[in-house]
Formats: structure tokens, sequence, C-alpha cells
């Protein structure tokens, strides 16, 4: 993702600060001045960045803090706090709840990406228990109906459309009306899109609005827009009461910083964004677990919500607490494959960011870990549940890389690799949150970085993460 420049233009902004011998204003100054370029690049606005660089610099008030005060701490905890600030819209948008039917209304300008967009929204519920249906009121766009048939097809999600009818009102009445009636709890209304902001566009989504009476209505953006979604935002809000916005296009282009922070100046609530062309290339957007993953300091939740949606929590409690050994790694690359992009993933793991599978360069890792499957596939069950860091002798690698039809040094390879990933799965908080129990969850919650806590909801919201995870029995 192209954020990810902004986010690591800052994060060495705060780490060149770090490593500086003395925390005075001149490496304030530069500090800031350099998170201020990297969010100027971004396309925020002058306006914003001014006032995020105003802000810190009035949180942190160098003079008056006390000798042997952690500076660089402040200063780190001040810069995430005013990025969050930026981007919150200080407004909970409208969720659906599973078994009571609701409608949800699409509206964008055409290409923002919104039918694709349709299609990623039904599949996230579909996979969170839904029942989500697709009805396709664009009678504007030719191939809008089959384009939107196809991707539903594909996600196993129904639809609804008309290539004769032509009057969106009519479709999408039609289309409410008969998946209410097969008690769908999740009525996606995907209309039509103009090319720009036009009179004929607004009164075709009033007229779509008052017939199906929408419980939600998304508005769909294309985030290489930049700061212009200001007013793009703002006019369809004031047009449609959009409750929502999902913003598009964030791989691949430089000004989606400014697009989000747009956005959120317009008070409408980001709810998720679009990373990709496909179906899982979809992340639901929270200001703070995404500025933390922004900065390289992962997210746990979004973690969580990825491997729950591919994975039945009482499989996962007994990988998580089981020793590291070569088939947790192999079952893992296996749950990982179905979970979506992987660069994606890895940097959702705290520690673990990209390090495994690095930025743009996803296809080389997917190989690696095809790779490194195929040589576990000629491994012996003992040496899958190894835990004795003697057992790989030389005779035994040699015979797995004959096996496998790799070299002993790409054995050898994965063999560290499986070492280093075990070093580092050891110490994740989300390892010692299950292992833990409640009496003994204070140490860690202070260990946890900042902002994680919250995230979670809590002391509470860690123990019914981990009840979630695993059944009673397992916990204590
Ligand atoms: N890279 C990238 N492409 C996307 C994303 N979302 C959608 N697209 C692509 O953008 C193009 C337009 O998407 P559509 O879903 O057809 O756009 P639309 O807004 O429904 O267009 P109309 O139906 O004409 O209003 C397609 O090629 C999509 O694959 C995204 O998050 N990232």
């Amino acid at each position: 993702m192209v954020l990810a420049q902004l986010g690591g233009s800052i994060a060495r902004a705060l780490a060149r600060m770090k490593g500086a011998t003395v925390v005075d204003e001149k490496v304030l100054a530069e500090c800031l001045n350099e998170i201020s370029r990297a969010l100027l690049q971004a396309d925020v606005r002058f306006e914003t960045v001014h006032d995020v660089k105003a802000n810190i610099k009035s949180i942190v008030n160098l003079d008056a803090l006390a000798a042997g005060t952690d500076k660089r701490r402040i200063i780190q905890k001040a810069v995430v706090g005013e990025l969050c600030r930026m981007l919150d819209p200080g407004k909970p948008a409208f969720t659906p709840s599973k078994g009571k039917p609701s409608v949800v209304m699409f509206v964008g300008l055409q290409g923002s990406g919104k039918t694709t967009t349709c299609t990623k929204y039904a599949d996230y519920y579909r996979r969170k228990g839904f029942s989500p249906a697709l009805v396709c009121a664009d009678t504007f766009r030719a191939g809008a109906f089959d384009q939107l048939k196809q991707n539903a097809s594909k996600a196993k999600i129904p639809f609804y459309g008309s290539y004769n009818e032509s009057d969106p009102v009519k479709i999408a009445v039609e289309g409410v009306d008969r998946f209410r009636k097969e008690k769908c709890d999740l009525i996606i209304v995907d209309t039509s899109g103009r090319h720009k902001q036009e009179a004929a566009l607004f009164e075709e989504m009033r007229q779509v609005s008052e017939a199906t009476k929408p419980d939600l209505v998304i508005f769909v953006m294309d985030g290489s827009i930049g700061q212009a979604a200001f007013d793009q935002a703002q006019a369809f809000k004031q047009s449609a009461s959009v409750g929502a916005v999902i913003v598009t296009k964030m791989d691949g282009h430089a000004k989606g910083g400014g697009a989000l922070s747009a956005v959120a100046a317009t008070r409408s609530p980001v709810i998720f964004i679009g990373t990709g062309e496909h179906i899982p290339d979809f992340e639901v957007f929270d200001v703070k677990p995404f500025v933390s993953r922004l900065l390289g300091m992962g997210d746990l939740s979004g973690l969580m919500d990825k491997i729950q949606n591919v994975m039945p929590a009482d499989e996962l409690v007994p990988n998580l607490t089981a020793a590291f050994t070569l088939r947790l790694l192999y079952q893992m690359f296996q749950n990982f494959q179905n979970m979506g992009p992987l660069g994606q993933l890895f940097s959702m793991i705290p520690g673990l960011s990209a390090q495994f599978i690095e930025k743009g360069k996803e296809k080389e890792g997917q190989a690696k870990i095809k790779r490194y499957m195929t040589i576990m596939d000629s491994m012996t069950e003992k040496e899958l549940d190894n835990t004795n860091p003697k057992l790989m002798n030389e005779s035994r690698i040699n015979r797995i890389a004959r096996g496998s039809g790799r070299l002993v040094k790409e054995v050898v390879d994965m063999l560290e690799e499986h070492k280093r990933i075990a070093k580092m799965w050891s110490k994740l908080p989300i390892h010692n949150l299950i292992r833990n129990k409640r009496d003994s969850l204070k140490p860690l919650v202070n260990a946890l970085p900042p902002n994680m806590l919250n995230q979670l909801g809590g002391l509470n919201g860690l123990q019914n993460m981990m009840k979630q995870m695993g059944s009673q029995k397992k916990m204590s």
C-alpha cells in the first residue's frame, strides 16, 4: 500500500528523534518538519498539517518537562494522538446487526469502485455470519448488472437485477422486497454513478433512497483524488444523507492520506478502505489501529478480525498456545493463504511487520511460502512436531532436500526462518494474552503498545477476547 510510504516517513522521523543524544527544541523542530513534509506529500491539506504541527508543539512543552521525563515517549504519544485526531471524524457510523434486516445503499461517481466495493462489503459481513444480498439498481451503465452478477456469484452472494428494466427505483424496491421475504439481514443496493456530480445523479439517488428507506447510505470514493475528497464528500453528504464513506484504491496512490483526512474533515466516518481489485482487498478502517499500523506498531485487533474470519476460534487456540513447531508454521501458512494479501497481514503483527514479506514483493513472498510448504511436505511427523533443536542433523536435512527437490541451502534457510519466527511469536502479546490468566494480565497490559489496550476494550475486553478465542476449560 502506498500509504506505507507516509507511515514509513513518519516512523523514520520518530526513529531519528529517538536516536538523538539530547532531545531539544532543534531536534523536535526537525522531527516535526519531516512529519509535515510527509503529510504534505500525501496531499493532506496545508491547514490540517499546520494544525497537527502546532498542536504537537503545544502538547510537548520541552521547557516545562521535569528532568528525567521521557521526552521521546511524550513526543511519540503526541504525534500518534494528533494523527488519530486528524483522521477521526468524531462520529460513529451505523453498523448492521445480525438477524435484524438492514438496507444499505451505495452511492458514488462512476468508476469510483462502487460495484466492486458492494461485493467486498457483502463478503465481509457474510464471513461474519450475516445473510447478505445484492441488488443492482445501476441502470445507467451498460454492463453494471453483469459485473455485479459475476462478482456476487464468485462470492456466493444472492443478487437481484434486470437486463430490461430501466427504472432503478422499481428494481431497487423489487430487490429489497424479495430479499426481505427471503430473510436476508443485509440488503445492499448498488446505484448508478455519473462522471461528475450532477443534478440527475442526485435526483436518482434521492428517489431510490425514498423508495427503499435505507438504514445507511455509503458513499464510495476514489482515494487517488487526495484532498479534493473534501468537496466531493461534502456534496454527497448534503445531497444524499451519507452516513459513512468507503475510500477505494488506497493501494496505488500517494494521495490516500490526503483523502482520508479530507473525508474526516467533513465529519463523515470512513468505515472501510479498498486496497486492491479483489474481494479480500478490503480493510476495516478504525482510526487508532490504522495509525498504529501505519507507524509499524502493528494492529492486533485487525489481525484478530482477519484470523476469526477464516478460522473457527477453537481451532485457533491450541495453535496459539502450543509450541511453535514446523507443523504450526505449516498450518499458519495454510491459513494465511485464505486471509488475503500477505504483506497486509504481516504488517498487522507487531514486531514482525513486513520483514517476512517485503512491500511490493508479495509475489516473491507467496513463492517463498509455497517453497517452504513443499520442503515441509517431505518431513516426517516427528520432524514436524519436533521441539528439540538438535534433531535436524545433516543427514535429515539432506534427505528432506532430496525428497522435496530443493537445495540443501533452501532447507537450512527455511529452518532458520522458522527459528526466527518462533522466537518472535513467543514474544507476541497475543500469545501471552491467551496463556495468562486474568490475575496476571496487568503487567502484560502495561507492556502493550500505545492505544492497544483501548482497541481491545480494556482489561474486560482482553478477557472477553480470550473467552471468545477459547473454551473456558482450555482457559482454566
Ligand atoms: N486498485 C484498486 N482498484 C479498485 C479498487 N476498487 C475498485 N477498483 C477497480 O476500479 C475499477 C472501477 O470499479 P467499479 O466497481 O466498476 O466502479 P463503479 O464505481 O461501480 O463504476 P460505475 O458502476 O460505472 O459507477 C475496476 O477496475 C475495479 O477493479 C481498489 O480498492 N483498488
